[in-house]
């Protein structure tokens, strides 16, 4: 069985993380499959999601949200890991938890949440954007720390190998 990982991002930066994750997951021997949420038709050949999304004005993106509606069902029949990335700086304007949290975990039964710090690049940004962060004081920069998404990569990793290895036992 396989690991899906995907994840909605609208500059890039939530991306990244995803292949990161997939590419930590990979190297220690899991099979993962990085896919854009619109892209995945269905979850049959896969056991475990990895799922995130980049946050804006409080909430997942709209390709993540989706995801979680269209999947309501097969998703709970899964181990799921549910990602947010957001934080930028110390601010409280961007917390990196969406509001809806508690519905996201109780729709896809999620394992855990986890929020990771995120990017902003003011170059990037489309008009409203520049206009929402500066009425925030967001700083730019890179604030993704690759070491605590590896270290996430390696939680769910023994997670998965302890829930294989006792459902092996059981069907043996
Ligand atoms: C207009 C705007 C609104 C944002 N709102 C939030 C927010 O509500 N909470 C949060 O944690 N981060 C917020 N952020 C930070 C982004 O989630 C962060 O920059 C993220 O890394 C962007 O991911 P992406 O490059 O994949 O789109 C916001 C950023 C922008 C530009």
């Amino acid at each position: 069985m396989k690991t899906l990982v995907t994840a909605a991002s609208r500059h890039g930066s939530t991306s990244e993380i995803a292949d990161f994750l997939a590419k930590s997951l990979r190297e220690s021997g899991m099979d993962a499959d990085r896919r854009h949420p619109d892209d995945v038709l269905e979850l049959t050949e896969y056991d475990t999601i990895v799922l995130g999304s980049a946050i804006y004005m409080g909430h997942w993106m709209k390709d993540a949200e989706e995801f979680t509606k269209r999947f309501s069902d097969a998703l709970r029949l899964r181990q799921v890991w549910l990602f947010s990335s957001g934080p930028i700086g110390s601010g409280e304007s961007t917390t990196g938890v969406p509001s809806d949290i508690a519905t996201l975990m109780e729709k896809t039964g999620a394992v855990e949440h986890k929020s990771f710090a995120g990017k902003l690049d003011r170059e990037g940004l489309g008009f409203g954007e520049r206009v929402a962060v500066r009425v925030v004081h967001a700083p730019e920069g890179d604030f993704r720390d690759w070491a605590s998404v590896r270290s996430w990569a390696e939680s769910i990793l023994g997670t998965a190998r302890t829930t294989r290895h006792f459902e092996s036992e059981e069907t043996s």
